[in-house]
């Protein structure tokens, strides 16, 4: 296995309380991949730390061959990790394009100061930008909000739109921070849809965390499991369905249910 994104014994604390605690996993180029576990299990640090936000208190993170500590949190999207938030993280008062606009300023090198003297090459990057914009508006389906602002959209439109930012960048890593929290089944189904579709055709690799269970089972190549901080089970969907510790030490209750309905 070509392991695209490698951690090994990563930890967080937050004064007395340890978020993410020894975590080690691997994800292959091309897999799509979910991190599971009750609320509070570590998910959204470990995320926050393989995307710069949070830095690790201990461990490691290697990404296409580059240790994430030697380089600054600002330059991860430009070495090809994307995301998307649990919390949307849009402009609300700007139009569906000029939000996209915003993720591609990671492949602008041109500075104000370019903009004057090599007007030729900012003229250029900026029409690139505008055509891989337009490619994502059509991949993703959603010509028709196109000069929407995206204050007036709904909750489902509005993580179509952050899901189009994020592929602006045109990362090699993507991690989605549950994206199909608070949408209908039809939404759901074309969210599954897209994320086969960025993995298959645009051949980017994926990080989903997500509590919607169909979905993980229905499109994970491998899962994670994540509980107190620590990760206690690993596998396909199948082996990790069928994992007592995580139907019931791990999930329990009604999350055990979620996870037979998933089946
Ligand atoms: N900035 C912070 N300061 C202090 N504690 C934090 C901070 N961020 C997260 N925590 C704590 O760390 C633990 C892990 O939180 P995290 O948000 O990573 O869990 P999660 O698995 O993503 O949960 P959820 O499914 O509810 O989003 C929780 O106990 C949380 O309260």
């Amino acid at each position: 296995m070509t392991a695209l994104l490698a951690i090994d014994n990563l930890s967080k604390r937050f004064g007395g309380l340890q978020a993410v605690a020894d975590v080690s996993l691997e994800v292959a180029a091309g897999d799509i991949c979910s991190v599971i576990g009750p609320n509070g299990a570590g998910k959204t640090t470990l995320f926050n730390m393989i995307s710069g936000v949070l830095r690790p208190s201990g461990g490691r993170i290697t990404f296409d061959g580059i240790d994430l500590s030697t380089i600054s949190p600002w330059k991860f999207a430009a070495v090809g990790i994307g995301r998307t938030f649990q919390n949307l993280a849009l402009f609300k008062h700007g139009t569906v394009v000029e939000n996209i606009l915003t993720g591609c300023h990671t492949h602008l090198r041109s500075t104000v100061l370019d903009a004057v003297v090599f007007f030729g090459r900012t003229r250029k990057e900026e029409i690139a930008a505008r055509q891989r914009v337009e490619h994502i508006i059509e991949f993703l389906e959603i010509e028709h909000i196109r000069d929407a602002v995206v204050g007036t959209l709904s909750y489902g439109q509005q993580k179509r739109v952050e899901l189009a930012r994020a592929l602006a960048c045109e990362p090699k890593l993507l991690l989605l921070d549950e994206m199909v929290s608070g949408m209908n089944q039809e939404e759901t189904e074309d969210i599954a849809r897209f994320v086969l579709d960025i993995r298959d055709d645009l051949g980017i690799t994926v990080v989903m965390i997500e509590h919607e269970m169909r979905i993980v089972m229905d499109i994970s190549d491998r899962i994670h499991v994540l509980n107190f901080g620590r990760k206690i089970a690993e596998g396909t969907p199948d082996e990790v369905r069928r994992d007592p510790a995580v139907a019931e030490a791990y999930l329990g209750g009604q999350r055990a249910e979620a996870m037979k309905a998933g089946a």
